[in-house]
């Protein structure tokens, strides 16, 4: 039996503003800040130890990671970063602010936006700042994989072939693991996980900054699966999530 930790950033700046974010590199709030804490504080308390720990490339991930590591006491663990950990690109909806996006498209189409499996938002154009090769960190990878606006479909198809090259490899190596990534970009693995079929996807929404433990088996079947912390305040901030795209 294996265990694994899937922990999403604690909130975002804009999450915070409500505006659709993507590949954007925002801070952590406060707020986030401390999540992240409670987080690793809660991993702490159930006596979890990490061999190798996984992230994206942006900040309020990476962050989250160090904050919740830090205060394990594990800071020290090697971590990987990849790109296809990132959050799904949200194209040229990228910094619009998603009650007012419903205000002005309507919340049926803002809902098809966020979570359709496979209606990708509009795509940015080559020459906007939300193009990710005008990034350096982007600049290994060929322009032409590089996403310009992704549906779930498309997250998934770029964040599985890491999990089935890097995590779980070494999950089955017996190294004990923890991911810290995004909204979507875990959506992506908990749907392939859980065997989810493409209409149950649509209502799962991931709470910022909890710990979600999957106990998985030899062939990396879900046995269990639960988030760390009380029920109540984990339900609601999933509620939360999902209420996002309505109109203010
Ligand atoms: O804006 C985003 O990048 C994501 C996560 O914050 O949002 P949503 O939940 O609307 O897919």
């Amino acid at each position: 039996m294996y265990k694994l930790v899937l922990i999403r950033h604690g909130e975002s700046q804009w999450n915070l503003e409500n505006r659709f974010t993507g590949w954007h590199d925002v801070d952590l709030t406060d707020t986030g800040v401390a999540q992240a804490t409670t987080a690793g504080q809660l991993m702490k308390e159930a006596g979890f130890e990490f061999d190798l720990a996984y992230t994206s490339v942006l900040l309020r991930a990476i962050k989250t990671l160090n904050i919740a590591l830090d205060e394990m006491g594990q800071h020290y663990i090697p971590v990987e970063r990849h790109w296809r950990l990132n959050e799904r690109h949200y194209g040229a909806l990228t910094g619009l602010n998603k009650a007012e996006t419903a205000e002005k498209h309507g919340e049926e189409q803002v809902k098809i936006w966020r979570r359709s499996f496979d209606v990708p938002p509009p795509a940015v154009e080559m020459d906007s700042e939300h193009f990710p090769g005008h990034d350096r960190r982007y600049s290994q990878i060929d322009p032409d994989i590089l996403p310009r606006g992704e549906s779930l479909k498309l997250t998934i198809d770029r964040v599985l072939p890491f999990w089935h090259d890097q995590i779980r490899p070494a999950i089955q190596a017996g190294k004990r693991i923890i991911i810290a990534a995004h909204g979507n970009s875990l959506r992506a693995l908990v749907k392939y996980l859980d065997g989810m079929s493409d209409d149950e996807v649509l209502n799962l929404n991931i709470p910022t900054g909890v710990p979600l433990v999957y106990e998985l088996d030899e062939n990396m079947k879900p046995i269990s699966k639960e988030y760390l912390g009380d029920a109540d305040s984990v339900k609601a901030m999933m509620d939360a999530v999902a209420k996002q795209g309505s109109k203010q």
